[in-house]
């Protein structure tokens, strides 16, 4: 079980706390001039696939060893070992935390109240096979007879972003279906796909872990009703309708035959499912191959997880560095800039894999905390982002950490791209670090041969002061495999990180107040009277509503 201690009580807190003050102003630049083994010290190469280099951070052996100190104190390797034997960690919903068993290639037992989970597992991995190879070779018909050219996933959250991401960012690896995903409850995301597709060749994956949620369930009926205002018949149903989910119960009460569900269970959190039947898109679009080859990266870093020692444990390293910023530095946010437009949706995907985990202010006691707990996730790809935001990560006033992300190998090599895209990659983390001086600037303009009169108001402006953080992932070539693999790794980062900070990773009650009070507001939307029923500044915009529309 998890341990049930407040961070800042530690011993290796205090010991954080007093080197912190006396590394402060220690600037990169330094780091590195004190130390030309510095980025070989501070990197760690993942299965001659992927090579984190966190050499760039304001830290040092010091630092990092006093971070291990404090995750040995949390109880971090015991915090591992619970999560990997299927023990009740998400204590708040009572529920085992196994995402790695839905990955677990190796097939070793792993029990939940005395039943070995593989067995489910394996069975509905079975069942994605042989569905999905049915689809892609066009055996399974639709109502009238013609193959499935379209597969729309319809989900939210967890049931949308995963697999949403990874099927773009693995379009090399596509067949000849087209995908869409439809999240949103306004009708336009509906209505603009449906524009998209033929209702006899159309396959709808209702994407959902309770099967109760609102958007979903409303965008499942509309496609529901729109294939059969073509289909005239209920029976198509069970051609172009298939469910994603844990509730068997809802599922039969769609209408949709259980024949067609793909099973998950409720120790599958939502934003850690994409490994699961929730992963069908992924398979229709790939194929159950490059699936695997998915989960099996994925598995490789559950291992390198569970027993790498910490100091060269990717995902536990990755974690302190960020911890250091966000509870030392005061930093708010962390960016995640991939330079590989097929990760396009990576950060989007981590936002709700890390803001929901850890944007927790109550400890594992039932306690409000007082430290800072998860960062704001954000990013975008590169070179994108570098003429959007990178003017406030380069000489802004807040800290934010950056994380980078480049396959060394394109899958499409045209002209000079790449190298143009990685130039940039480099050149990026570079300048973040080590910035530009005062006598660089000037140096510069004289060279230029610029008047020193003429320039000398400007200088300022182009400093860079550089000491701005950064991890660098180069990644060999992104294929499925790594793909699993570097998932992994910030999953477990953030698995680490919720540890030390003493919350509950794994729940998300942050999202139910919202959803009640929606609830109780749609019925007051049906009518034209006035509403008094909330706070005035509510009561206005609803009644300015209903005069409106
Ligand atoms: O898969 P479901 O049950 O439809 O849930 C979708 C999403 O619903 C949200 O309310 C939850 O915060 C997410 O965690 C979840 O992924």
């Amino acid at each position: 079980m998890l341990k049930t201690i407040n961070p800042t009580q530690t011993a290796a807190w205090k010991s954080l706390q007093s080197h912190f003050e006396q590394v402060k102003d220690t600037t990169i630049k330094s780091l590195f001039a004190d130390d030309p083994k510095r980025a070989e010290k501070f990197s760690l190469t993942f299965e001659d696939q992927i090579l984190l280099d966190y050499s760039k951070n304001r830290l040092t052996q010091q630092t990092l060893d006093t971070l291990q100190a404090l995750a040995k104190e949390c109880g971090l390797a015991d915090a591992i070992k619970s999560m990997f034997h299927g023990e009740k960690i998400n204590r708040t919903e009572d529920r085992a935390v196994l995402h790695i068993a839905l990955r677990n290639l190796s097939n070793t037992p792993i029990y939940v109240d005395g039943k070995n989970v593989m067995d489910d597992v394996n069975a509905v991995l079975a069942k994605m096979e042989s569905f999905s190879q049915r689809i892609i070779s066009g055996e399974w018909k639709g109502y009238s007879g013609k193959a499935i050219t379209d597969v729309v996933n319809i989900g939210i959250g967890g049931s949308d972003l995963g697999p949403f991401m990874v099927t773009e960012a693995l379009r090399p690896y596509k067949n000849h279906l087209t995908m869409h995903f439809v999240s949103n409850i306004d009708g336009t995301q509906m209505v603009e796909t449906l524009k998209k597709v033929n209702p006899e060749t159309t396959l709808f994956l209702v994407a959902s872990k309770t099967f109760t949620t609102q958007e979903t369930m409303t965008n499942a009926q509309s496609a529901r009703d729109w294939l059969l205002k073509s289909a005239k018949d209920d029976k198509a149903v069970a051609k172009h309708f298939v469910a994603l989910s844990t509730n068997t119960k809802e599922v039969e009460k769609f209408g949709i035959d259980t024949a067609n569900m793909f099973e998950f269970w409720d120790w599958v959190g939502g934003r850690y499912s994409l490994w699961s039947a929730i992963g069908l898109s992924i398979v229709l679009s790939i194929g159950f191959d490059n699936f695997k080859q998915l989960l099996a990266g994925a598995h490789s870093v559950d291992q390198h997880f569970a027993h790498t020692a910490p100091e060269k444990n990717i995902p536990v390293i990755l974690a302190l560095i960020n911890l250091w910023y966000n509870n030392f530095f005061d930093a708010q946010t962390e960016a995640i800039l991939p330079y590989d437009q097929y990760l396009h949706r990576f950060a989007a995907y981590f936002q709700q894999g890390n803001m929901e985990s850890n944007g927790k202010y109550v400890d594992r006691n039932g306690h409000k905390v007082d430290y800072s707990t998860g960062p704001v996730i954000w990013g975008e790809p590169g070179t994108n982002g570098q003429h959007a935001f990178y003017q406030l990560i380069h000489q802004g006033t807040k800290l934010i950490p950056c994380d980078f992300i480049a396959p060394a190998i394109s899958h499409n090599p045209l002209g000079d791209h790449h190298e143009k895209l990685l130039s940039n990659f480099f050149a990026q983390t570079e300048a973040l670090a080590f910035g530009k001086t005062k006598q660089d600037v000037e140096q510069e303009f004289l060279a230029a041969g610029k008047k020193w009169e003429d320039v000398k108001d400007v200088v300022p402006f182009k400093v860079f002061e550089g000491n701005r953080p950064t991890n660098s992932f180069l990644v060999k070539e992104m294929t499925p495999y790594t793909l699993g693999a570097l998932i992994a790794i910030y999953e477990h980062k953030i698995f680490t990180q919720g540890v030390i900070w003493n919350i509950f990773s794994f729940d998300q009650w942050g999202v139910e107040l919202g959803k009640q009070l929606a609830g109780r507001i749609l019925p007051e939307l049906e009518n034209d009277e006035s509403i008094h029923s909330h706070d005035v500044s509510t009561n206005r915009l609803i009644n300015q509503y209903k005069t409106w529309r």
